[in-house]
């Protein structure tokens, strides 16, 4: 197994370069003509970087970068290719960091600006977008020669991406090399067996596809909008397009949530009229589900932007819910029929959709998440009447997101007890039950001949049910 730590040994003398130079930064003074297709890989370079020194997540590093400089001045074409290289940059960072090693044995050098970047983004156009090798290897020396730190190293980007270029079939097809940081997978590892971890990462490669939850008739809608109709009832396109152009949109027929996502309002099982509470609800996939089923929805979370997008989801949905913005943990009312808590997590499970996700936590994360996270359970539970239903959530791959919370929970709760859910409530993807009667989906789970077509989020879900006095 080869290494894959973030490739470039030179992180803390780059960074004490400080933003404003190392965000410029032509080489030496002169004002070489830029190539037209400079500019998007310079922002793609400054992308990654935001995500890998500064753990933003690749959304804010993209608005970030499109909010400033070169970026800004971007069109939406040039945009697009940004986010592609970013995309498929981190969703193979392992399999770039490994070429890099092999072909670059002492490193990358100390003091050398954007050298690492600029060759990640070389590497993930040659390797996995549809560019020539030629115009990627070009831009990426003119992307050295203009910046200032990187500068003496053009003729070494040249060599190795040309090097990365010619070696691309066994590159690519190397299973030794793992996309994930190693702490990660040998987590999962150690979790979940060598096979299954194995299956994780090569699941978590594949660019997944969009699903869809839709108020009713899935068959009908599957057929207008060109998808197929999964056994959870979500809808899965099967071709790549533009969703605010797709019929139902504007009427508020449909939502985007990955089909994993939709399985824990599911077993909520509410029915109309029902007092239903949806802590930690934005931006309300869960909260439309529970609404759409007819139940009386308060949705909490502490996010005042985020709950802006909950109420303009609901709104073109023309469902309704009650909406608070509050900590969950301060948040008092009901008692509840039923209590969802689609809890904050290390959203490992969901590394398929945001590759970012991989490269931004550490093992510390998890840790204070899940101390977040029993903290929240505990309220949770004091919300939910006697007799009533309390489904909590994770998109973790991770126990002491999922399994270990729940059964420390119950250890502390005598006056409340698991619900078993069984493989009709989740489309019958037995695998995905654990022996304790909970749900585990893996990323692999759902399988289909065509990738794009194949997967789902990671999630864990158990069903607790209150006592009756
Ligand atoms: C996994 S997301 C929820 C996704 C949402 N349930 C859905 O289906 O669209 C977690 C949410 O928890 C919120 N959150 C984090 N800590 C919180 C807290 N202490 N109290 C309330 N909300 C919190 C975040 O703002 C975030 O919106």
């Amino acid at each position: 197994m080869q290494g894959n730590r973030p490739h470039g040994g030179a992180r803390k003398d780059q960074a004490s370069t400080g933003a404003a130079v190392r965000r410029s930064a032509p080489g030496r003074g002169r004002t070489p003509p830029v190539p037209r297709g400079l500019p998007p890989r310079r922002v793609a370079a400054f992308v990654l970087r935001d995500i890998t020194d500064d753990g933003l997540t690749l959304d804010d590093a993209l608005a970030h970068q499109f909010g400033e400089g070169e970026g800004a001045a971007l069109d939406e074409r040039d945009r697009a290719l940004v986010r592609a290289i970013a995309t498929a940059a981190l969703r193979r960072l392992g399999t770039i960091h490994a070429a890099l090693d092999a072909r670059m044995p002492k490193g990358i050098p100390a003091k050398s600006g954007l050298l690492a970047e600029i060759l990640i983004v070389g590497a993930a156009q040659v390797l996995l977008l549809d560019i020539p090798d030629r115009a990627a290897v070009d831009l990426a020396v003119h992307h050295a020669r203009a910046d200032r730190n990187a500068f003496p190293y053009a003729k070494l980007v040249n060599a190795v991406l040309r090097r990365i270029a010619e070696a691309r079939e066994a590159i690519l097809a190397d299973t030794d090399v793992v996309d994930a940081p190693r702490w990660l997978f040998d987590r999962w590892q150690k979790t979940y067996g060598k096979t299954v971890a194995r299956a994780i990462v090569e699941a978590q490669r594949r660019e997944p596809g969009i699903d869809i939850s839709v108020k009713s008739d899935p068959a009908l809608w599957a057929e207008r909008l060109n998808g197929m109709v999964l056994p959870t009832g979500s809808i899965r396109l099967t071709e790549r397009t533009r969703i605010a152009e797709l019929p139902g949109f504007d009427e508020g027929v449909w939502w985007v949530q990955d089909t994993a996502a939709s399985l824990p309002a599911l077993l909520i099982g509410a029915k109309p009229g029902e007092r239903v509470l949806d802590l930690c609800a934005a931006p309300g996939g869960k909260t439309a589900q529970l609404a759409a089923a007819g139940a009386t929805v308060t949705a909490v979370d502490r996010s005042p932007e985020r709950l802006e997008r909950l109420r303009d989801n609901l709104t073109r949905l023309s469902l309704t819910a009650d909406v608070v913005a509050s900590d969950a943990r301060d948040f008092t009312g009901g008692p509840f029929d039923a209590v969802l808590l689609d809890a904050p997590c290390s959203a490992t499970g969901t590394i398929r959709r945001h590759p970012d996700v991989a490269w931004t936590r550490g093992p510390q994360d998890i840790t204070s998440l899940a101390t977040l996270q029993s903290g929240l359970l505990d309220h949770a539970a004091a919300l939910v009447a006697p007799g009533g239903r309390l489904v909590y959530s994770t998109c973790s791959l991770e126990p002491e997101e999922g399994e270990e919370q729940i059964a420390a929970f119950l250890a502390r709760h005598a006056d409340f007890a698991r619900a078993p859910i069984s493989a009709t409530e989740v489309g019958g993807i037995e695998e995905a039950l654990t022996p304790a009667g909970d749900l585990r989906t893996l990323p692999q789970y759902l399988p289909n001949d065509t990738a794009r077509l194949a997967g789902l989020d990671g999630f864990f879900a158990a069903r607790l049910v209150r006592k009756a006095v």
